[in-house]
């Protein structure tokens, strides 16, 4: 697949069973995950959205029983022949960077283990363009823990970006970061993710109405997907009234799973 690929996803009827667990996780999901637009998934804690994000990176296969259909779409690959995993980068709340290696090697990281051939300075190069656009461009040679954790998930988004594949899958990456540096990431990974289709986890409201073109409570056991309507205008937004409003019908939504 090239590196312009697009990628959208279709999850219908999904059901998801943990082998030796007595109980389904999912079951009855429906979902659209459009290409080159950001969806995101809320949901109470256990509700399975890690589950979900999971086995879609082809990480449960062999912990799970899967029922339903994933159908997905690609620009320059007929369906049958697209292994998901392969198309997809993830990011997490834990920036998972290694105290040993600076800014620049963790960046440069992924493409050591790419199937081709790595080419050092090419890469090297392309990295230290990732991390101008990131706004640490003068981090480069420091080590991790030299720098604040809104810095450090910036370099955590420009190793994401080096990977260059289709599809982001983002499990809550911002949730430990004050409120102003998340703001500012969230811009931010619009803007540079502006080619690829998202899927973010978060358990932040106001974080879903900023971003989302398309937004998914899951909720019940074992849980479906209950899609909500979000604003006309492109994300990231403005908070006005009718975010507000939306805002609301989410933590409604959410508090069904309390009662
Ligand atoms: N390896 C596993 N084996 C069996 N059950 C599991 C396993 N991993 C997770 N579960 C269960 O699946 C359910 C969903 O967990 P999951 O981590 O997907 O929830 P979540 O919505 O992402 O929660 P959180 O918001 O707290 O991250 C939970 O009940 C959890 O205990």
């Amino acid at each position: 697949m090239c590196a312009k690929a697009i990628i959208g996803i279709k999850i219908r009827h999904g059901g998801l069973q943990y082998r030796g667990s007595s109980a389904s996780t999912l079951a009855g999901v429906n979902m659209t995950i459009p290409a080159k637009q950001w969806t995101v998934l809320l949901g109470r804690s256990g509700s399975g959205k890690t589950t979900l994000l999971r086995y879609l990176a082809g990480l449960l296969d062999d912990q799970v029983e899967w029922q339903g259909e994933i159908e997905v779409s690609g620009n320059d690959v007929s369906a049958e022949n697209i292994v998901l995993h392969d198309h997809i980068a993830y990011m997490a709340q834990q920036d998972l960077l290694l105290p040993w290696l600076n800014v620049l090697d963790n960046v440069c990281l992924s493409s050591r283990f790419a199937n081709v051939a790595p080419n050092k300075e090419q890469d090297k190069q392309r990295a230290l363009s990732l991390l101008e656009q990131v706004g640490l461009a003068d981090n480069a040679y420091m080590t991790p823990a030299q720098l604040s954790g809104g810095m450090r998930q910036r370099v955590a988004l420009a190793r994401t970006l080096m990977q260059d594949k289709p599809l982001v899958l983002m499990d809550e990456p911002f949730s430990a970061l004050d409120a102003v540096t998340r703001h500012k990431l969230q811009t931010l990974s619009v803007s540079l993710l502006k080619d690829k289709t998202v899927v973010l986890i978060t358990h932040d409201p106001q974080e879903a109405v900023r971003l989302a073109d398309q937004l998914y409570v899951l909720q019940g056991a074992p849980a479906q997907a209950q899609q909500l309507d979000v604003p006309e205008s492109s994300p990231p937004r403005k908070l006005d009234a009718e975010c507000a409003a939306l805002q609301q019908a989410i933590l409604d939504q959410l508090e069904k799973d309390y009662e």
